[in-house]
């Protein structure tokens, strides 16, 4: 029997469940113990050995209340239907809850807060080091330039994203409007089309591109007169994603029950 912790990972024939599947398998940190894809997908009832060649052993189901029985963590990268779901059942469980879905609307957010009085939940729409680094920088920046610089947050995505803008585009939103000591809600710009009048000063735009197979880039621009700044980042690798997801299961081990960030995983 392994020392290691046990992780379960749901929507494990994902883009981001697969690669979380590999990263904890080769960290030596922990071992994938379940994997749950939804009822009637090709997967449930297959050995990862045998749809992924790792794991093996390990039975995609779609019982999630099994596949929490024995397990500390849930790396949740679905949708965010399910994740809601997922919450209710890793609180009941007393799991640590690392959720990375994006497009998460104020029901869904409503829904995970008796979940975080029961457990831990670490959700952040961008898991990466880089991601979350450059959401401090738009901060500091946003903080040190006046409104006389108008700040758009540029996403460029693959085609197969369902979510706009995406949850790290609203990050860097966020940190922005905190900097200005402003409500992103009040002064947000989304999908300008046709006729839309001049910018308004102190507004945040946001603007999404998708297209074939683009990991994930995010721009903040912050336009003055006769000058730019931009704070870029560029992801080519989604092992960046499922690295701070494993990280962030393994930092919130005994740790009291609420909803934190990756910022608090990450001391920043
Ligand atoms: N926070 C972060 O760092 C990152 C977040 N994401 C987000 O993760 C989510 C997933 O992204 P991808 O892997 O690219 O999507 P995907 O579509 O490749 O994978 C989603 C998986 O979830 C499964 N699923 C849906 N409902 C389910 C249910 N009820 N039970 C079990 N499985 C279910 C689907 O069958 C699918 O396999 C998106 O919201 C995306 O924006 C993606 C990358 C990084
Ligand atoms: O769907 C994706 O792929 C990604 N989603 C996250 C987001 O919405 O920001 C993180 C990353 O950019 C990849």
């Amino acid at each position: 029997m392994s020392e290691l912790p046990n992780i379960v990972v749901t929507g494990a024939s994902g883009r981001m469940g697969q690669m979380l599947i590999r990263t904890v398998e080769a960290s030596g940190k922990a071992r994938v113990s379940a994997a749950v894809e939804r009822s009637g997908h090709a997967w449930v009832g297959q050995d990862l050995g045998e749809v992924m060649g790792v794991a093996k052993g390990v039975v995609v189901t779609d019982d999630p209340l099994e596949a929490f029985a024995t397990a500390q963590a849930v790396l949740d990268f679905t949708a965010p239907a399910a994740t809601v779901e997922f919450a209710a059942l890793a609180a009941q469980a007393r799991l640590v809850h690392v959720i990375g879905t994006t497009g998460m609307e104020a029901e869904h957010l409503a829904r995970l807060e008796p979940a975080a009085r029961h457990a831990v939940i670490v959700r952040a729409g961008n898991m990466s080091l880089g991601v979350n680094l450059l959401v401090e920088l738009t901060r500091k920046v946003a903080q040190a330039l006046d409104a006389d610089w108008d700040v758009e947050v540029i996403e460029a995505h693959h085609r197969h994203k369902v979510d706009a803008p995406s949850g790290t585009a609203l990050m860097l939103g966020e940190a922005a409007a905190e900097g200005r000591g402003v409500s992103l809600a009040e002064v947000s710009d989304r999908g300008r089309d046709g006729i839309t009048g001049a910018r308004d000063r102190g507004h945040i735009g946001f603007s999404a591109i998708r297209g074939g197979d683009i990991v994930g880039e995010h721009d903040v621009l912050f336009a003055g007169e006769g000058e730019r700044v931009i704070l870029r980042h560029v992801a080519t690798d989604r092992a960046i994603f499922a690295r701070g997801a494993l990280k962030a299961a393994l930092w919130g081990q005994g740790k009291a029950p609420g909803e934190y960030s990756m910022a608090d995983v990450l001391g920043f």
